[in-house]
């Protein structure tokens, strides 16, 4: 029996998606996941999405890291879904759909190849030496630096992620420089344990930690350039709460297949 599989990609972090409203891919575990997502012995992507049937949402992503692993919320991803979503003719111009840290709404450009997606509203934001640490769905370390360009990314950020603070339960690692009218930032996420293109959690962990650094209020959007593209993060911020968050950015089918 074959599966259908679409690859898809947002700002460069790519992603394989299955439509699971059939149950079509049978014993999913680990291991296939993990086969599935090795850019040599597999299809690739740095993670595997399930898009499921839900009775109270148009869909529910289930969320898979490249290593096998269930993940936390992936943003990118999650605009991934939205545009497959449409493709698949479950949604047409917005989305209410389920994923691991809760409810989110999107809305889906008429092309079906932009997405704006609603995150969870964050509250908590720690500091850890110069660095933040707040949770966007997934936990994000933001440390700023110069020549972001330069940077050993993996080495740096591997180090973080493994360090006796964050070594148990893992961290997505981000670095970002102010380049006057935008950020540049580049990630190394826990459950690829690699610099991915993109991370859209990440992108938002970035955008509020710098509001929160700099004390700014209102509503306020922020340009991102990451390895695979440009993002756009807009929210507003009373000083306590960040709320009303959007990751806006492409979400482009890439190709399909069948396993
Ligand atoms: N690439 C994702 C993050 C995946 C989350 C994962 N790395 C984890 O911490 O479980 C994003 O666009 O937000």
């Amino acid at each position: 029996m074959t599966t259908q599989f679409h690859k898809y990609q947002g700002a460069g972090n790519d992603f394989i998606l299955i439509d699971q409203r059939m149950d079509n891919l049978k014993n999913i575990d680990n291991n296939l996941v993990k086969q599935l997502c090795d850019r040599r012995f597999g299809i690739g992507g740095d993670g595997l999405m399930l898009l499921q049937s839900h009775a109270d949402f148009d869909f529910e992503m289930v969320y898979y890291n490249a290593d096998g692993n269930l993940g936390s919320m992936c943003g990118n991803g999650g605009r991934c879904i939205v545009a497959f979503a449409k493709h698949l003719g479950i949604i047409d111009s917005e989305a209410n759909f389920l994923a691991v840290d809760g409810p989110h709404y999107a809305k889906i450009s008429a092309e079906g190849n932009w997405v704006d997606l609603q995150m969870i509203n964050v509250n908590e934001v720690t500091q850890d030496g110069n660095a933040y640490v707040l949770n966007t769905g997934s936990p994000h370390y933001v440390k700023e630096v110069t020549n972001l360009k330069e940077l050993d990314v993996f080495n740096a950020g591997k180090a973080i992620r493994n360090n006796e603070t964050y070594q148990v339960k893992g961290i997505n690692v981000n670095f970002v420089e102010n380049k006057g009218d935008h950020l540049f930032v580049r990630t190394f996420e826990r459950g690829v344990e690699y610099e991915t293109f993109a991370c859209g959690t990440g992108v938002t962990a970035v955008a509020l930690a710098r509001a929160k650094h700099l004390q700014q209020t209102g509503h306020i959007e922020t340009a991102i350039e990451v390895l695979g593209g440009h993002i756009n993060v807009k929210f507003d911020y009373d000083g306590q709460e960040f709320t009303n968050i959007f990751l806006c950015g492409p979400a482009v089918k890439v190709f399909e297949g069948t396993i």
